[in-house]
């Protein structure tokens, strides 16, 4: 089967600085797929070369077997590679339903003058758009606050919310930037149920986050960067035993407890 997204050899350097240097991932169709590395690894910027915010120095994306080369974000976003933030991108002074709205694609082949005429095609599109917000709205758990303003929502309901907006146009694989950062820990086995229920439904994960505890029992197959290089990748069995990640963890923290200077293990 082909993989959803197959990244080969990305460089990228900002003003000389190193922050990518040939790296390369592969993930299969409808598999979650964990990305590690300590602070300034490059673990964003290989988000925003993938995802078209950052131009690539070198290297190719293909989705789903199409090349991404030279195509801006929102054409990507379209072909079905959505992507969450580690600074939460929702708009506090617009409802939650409106909020997922925004994200709705707008219906293909619709003209300018159709959608000021409010065609009966166009009509039923915003219908359509409607029902899908309101089943988002339900799958994450917060119909109740459909007409609430974003901006009144916790830290962890913003984060539900921008997870519903990645998932409107159902993409093919969502890249999640810290998804548990700040969320209280509560709301942590809400989240990661909820990551796993969108999985479920055969779209395909690639997760940056710090909460390794998380990462090593949701992910199938996890890449370590470090120093913009790929360091290891293999099962979450595999990294956790690899020397090379303890070391380039040690006199940090640990990985998966948080303490300084112990092994993964
Ligand atoms: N816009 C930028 N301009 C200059 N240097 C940058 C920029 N963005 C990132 N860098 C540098 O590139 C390297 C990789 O940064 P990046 O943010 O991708 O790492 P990261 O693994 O995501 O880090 P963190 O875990 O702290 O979010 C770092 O040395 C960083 O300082």
């Amino acid at each position: 089967m082909n993989p959803v997204l197959k990244a080969s050899g990305i460089c990228k350097a900002y003003r000389g600085v190193v922050a990518l240097d040939g790296v390369s991932i592969e993930l299969p169709a409808g598999s979650i797929t964990g990305l590690i590395g300590p602070n300034g690894s490059g673990k964003s910027t290989l988000f925003d070369c993938i995802c078209g915010f950052q131009a690539r120095d070198a290297g190719s994306v293909m989705l789903d077997g199409q090349d991404l080369a030279g195509l801006p974000p929102q054409r990507i976003a379209r072909m079905g590679l959505r992507r969450t933030f580690q600074q939460l991108r929702v708009f506090p002074e617009l409802t939650l339903r409106q909020n997922l709205l925004t994200a709705a694609q707008a219906a293909p082949g619709f003209s300018y003058l159709s959608e000021l005429l409010r065609t009966p095609a166009v009509r039923a599109h915003e219908r359509q758009m409607m029902e899908r917000a309101d089943a988002m709205l339900e799958e994450i758990q917060l119909t109740r606050l459909a007409g609430a303003l974003a901006g009144s929502l916790s830290y962890g309901q913003k984060k539900l919310l921008e997870l519903g907006m990645a998932l409107m146009n159902e993409p093919k694989l969502l890249l999640l930037d810290e998804p548990m950062a700040g969320v209280n820990p509560t709301l942590v086995e809400g989240l990661k149920e909820a990551l796993l229920q969108v999985n479920r439904r055969g779209i395909a994960l690639l997760i940056v986050e710090h909460n390794l505890k998380l990462m090593f029992e949701i992910a199938q197959r996890i890449y370590v960067l470090e120093q913009g290089r790929l360091l290891v990748q293999g099962t979450p069995e595999e990294v956790a035993r690899d020397e090379r990640v303890i070391e380039a963890y040690l006199g940090r923290r640990d990985p998966v407890t948080g303490e300084q200077g112990a092994p993964l293990d």
